[in-house]
């Protein structure tokens, strides 16, 4: 092995487009038995692997496909490990040139010999492991997925539009929207002329009202006689799709009764239980290219959270003919897989534009006087859609809309919703500090963040870790309230206490992480409570699931808890879909006690009060999409353990995740061509 090359925390892989998850916890290998050296690499596969950036199994994949394609070059064998690593990492590709400046003590190849001698290298191409595309590095199945969502999704946008009955719009429009909802109602109307829609905001932005608005106004389309709209409503994780499906029926619950009555008996699911579960893998679904969903409306909520794989076999499972309506919060961290799909929708296809988030609908920026209003985002408290020109070039019968070969007039650029993409802004759920906060989060503002937090309100307040009193207190209590009905068999209400306090770490172990806070949460509760539970199942055991049990229902991060059942025997109570389902314990096998969680899984649920153990500044894992997921999963208050500096270099980090999906949207949309080798 080569020489092991100064050695310090690495940072992550910078792409070329900014946006999603953070890296995987990263160490350099001091330990010779850390499973992560590759003892038997050589060259520059063993200098990296020691210096920490590469680990065993990227050098192990690099090493073999290199023997099997006759490469024996080094360089082209560490770019090969370095796609490896990215996709580990969430990335979906890597941008050679710009990794040497991430650890520029390590002897990397010169720029352009490298790029040559990988795009020459028999490694790469149609068929074989690697491909180059865009000025960038993929693994072959990555670049194929990136191309087939593109292609997908520009296949929609250059289909005939739907069918619309415009009286039937603005009336339905009308009812269903009042003066305040202006970009809610620009939602629906986008969605009514579109096949595919891209509906983005913050919590409480009404994103789940709007939806449940717009599948009414979609269902009034549908002429007298004729069968109603199939619906289908989904979501990466069952919790996120519980949530959908109850906020969905309570938006219409308040609509007037004709609406009300079209929206009857929408249930969710989860988009793997939608797109049918395959037996023998978990990256391949019944439903695919051959055998398409038969739905007509396609919703998928907490989209964030969605890989670019999942992105894929969703879009090759529609109908070309189906709406697709994708929801979340683009600023949350991305999928623990590779890919960023959402942000980069929103980026790629606003690029250019004046997407509507960058103006908040609390005031709405005054139109630039060469944009027609039509391409102005309409503020909450914009006129009615009725007085203002529709936000889309409104297609005439029969008029196919611009290809995207032939770049878009104008007009149709400066507007983000005329490629299908509306913001939310308004916080109509809960104002006050937490939405504060959080909107500076998202700005990357940390003096305003800290502003609130010294405000002394007491909604986000920043704690010392080593003085967790409070902490304690409310772990305490919320363990003592779910016990409490667990032992009297009342599973609904100990689902819902385990609601009322989480606690999120970024990292997973470590000082820092689930397991360390988890280990002491139980002995607080153990003290507290004057037993420690010895066996594995306990009543009042918070449970989670950490594995998809297609079977059972129950998916990775479902979170549970252990009742007393009325004959005396223990239960494990889930939520679904707004019921409780129990199993006996020895019907589930990848669980685990939950005290902690990391805020990656904490994506699609919410909580009456969080805590965030803050992580150093210095981690890899410290970014601004991180903590304002977990400053956005609280309802009430939210308890930061750190200091402000821990605060203040997360909300300066906005993770790197890379990703060609966006440059290929503006390109696709102006009508480039991109060049694949
Ligand atoms: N146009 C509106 N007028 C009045 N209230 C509204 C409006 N839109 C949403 N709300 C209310 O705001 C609250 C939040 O709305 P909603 O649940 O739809 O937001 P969301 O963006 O889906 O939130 P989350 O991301 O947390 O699920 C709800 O109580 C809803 O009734």
């Amino acid at each position: 092995m080569t020489a092991a090359q100064p050695r310090g925390p690495l940072p992550p892989v910078p792409g070329p487009d900014r946006a999603g998850a953070p890296p995987d916890e990263r160490t350099v290998f001091d330990d010779q038995h850390d499973a992560r050296l590759a003892h038997d690499a050589t060259g520059l596969l063993g200098t990296f692997n020691a210096a920490g950036v590469l680990q065993a199994a990227d050098v192990h994949v690099a090493t073999r496909l290199g023997e099997l394609a006759g490469e024996p070059d080094d360089t082209v064998r560490l770019a090969l490990a370095l796609a490896v690593r990215g996709v580990r990492e969430g990335s979906v590709c890597v941008d050679l040139s710009r990794l040497p400046a991430t650890a520029p003590d390590l002897p990397w190849p010169p720029a352009e010999q490298w790029d040559a001698t990988v795009t020459a290298s028999p490694l790469v191409g149609p068929g074989r492991p690697l491909r180059r595309d865009l000025g960038l590095l993929y693994l072959d199945r990555y670049w194929r997925q990136e191309e087939q969502v593109h292609a997908d999704l520009l296949a929609r946008e250059d289909a005939d539009p739907p069918e619309l009955d415009r009286d039937r719009l603005q009336r339905s429009l009308d009812r269903l929207f009042d003066d305040r909802s202006g970009r809610q109602r620009e939602a629906a109307a986008v969605a009514a002329h579109r096949w595919t829609t891209v509906l983005g905001g913050g919590p409480g932005t009404g994103k789940t009202t709007t939806v449940a608005r717009l599948l009414a106004v979609l269902q009034d389309q549908v002429p007298a006689g004729r069968p109603a709209l199939r619906i289908a409503l989904a979501a990466p994780t069952g919790k996120a799709a519980a949530r959908l499906q109850e906020a969905v029926q309570d938006a219409a619950a308040a609509m007037p009764a004709e609406d009300r009555a079209r929206l009857g008996g929408l249930t969710a699911s989860t988009l793997h239980r939608l797109l049918g579960f395959r037996p023998g893998t978990s990256t391949r679904f019944r439903h695919d290219r051959d055998n398409r969903l038969p739905h007509d409306v396609v919703v998928v909520d907490e989209t964030s959270m969605l890989s670019l794989t999942m992105m894929a076999r969703l879009l090759e499972a529609l109908r070309p003919d189906a709406r697709l309506v994708l929801v979340g919060d683009p600023d949350q961290l991305a999928s623990v897989e590779a890919g960023a799909v959402l942000a980069d929708l929103v980026a790629g296809l606003t690029a250019g534009s004046a997407p509507a988030g960058e103006a908040s609908d609390d005031a709405a920026p005054a139109p630039p006087s060469d944009v027609p209003l039509s391409d102005v985002p309409l503020s909450d408290a914009a006129p009615p859609l009725s007085d203002v020109p529709l936000p889309l070039p409104l297609p005439l019968p029969g008029a196919r809309p611009p290809h995207p070969a032939a770049p878009p007039p104008p007009a149709a650029r400066s507007s983000a919703a005329a490629h299908g993409v509306v913001l939310l802004d308004h916080t109509w759920r809960f104002g006050g500090d937490i939405a504060d906060v959080a909107r500076a989060i998202r700005l990357g503002d940390a003096d305003a963040a800290l502003e609130v937090l010294r405000s002394g309100s007491g909604v986000v307040e920043l704690v010392d870790p080593t003085d967790d009193a409070d902490l304690r207190a409310d772990v305490v209590t919320s363990a003592a309230a779910i016990r409490e009905a667990a032992w009297a068999g009342d599973a609904p209400a100990a689902l819902r206490r385990l609601d009322e306090h989480r606690l999120l770490c970024a990292h997973r172990s470590g000082p820092f992480g689930v397991a360390t806070w988890s280990r002491l949460v139980e002995r607080w509760i153990a003290e507290a409570h004057g037993v420690r539970h010895a066996g594995t199942w306990y009543v009042g055991r918070p449970l989670l699931v950490t594995a998809n049990d297609y079977a059972l229902g129950l998916y990775n991060g479902d979170t549970g808890v252990v009742v007393a059942a009325a004959d005396g025997s223990l239960r494990a109570a889930f939520s679904r879909a707004g019921d409780v389902v129990t199993f006996a314990p020895g019907r589930l096998s990848d669980v685990q006690t939950v005290h902690a969680m990391t805020v990656h899984r904490s994506q699609g649920s919410q909580f009456r009060v969080v805590s965030v153990v803050l992580p150093p500044a210095d981690s890899a894992l410290s970014t601004r999409e991180m903590i304002y997921t977990a400053v956005s999963r609280a309802q009430e208050r939210v308890r930061l353990l750190g200091d402000e500096e821990r605060f203040a270099a997360a909300i300066g980090r906005p993770a790197a995740r890379a990703s060609g999906l966006r440059r290929r949207l503006i390109r696709g949309l102006s009508g480039e061509e991109t060049g694949a080798g």
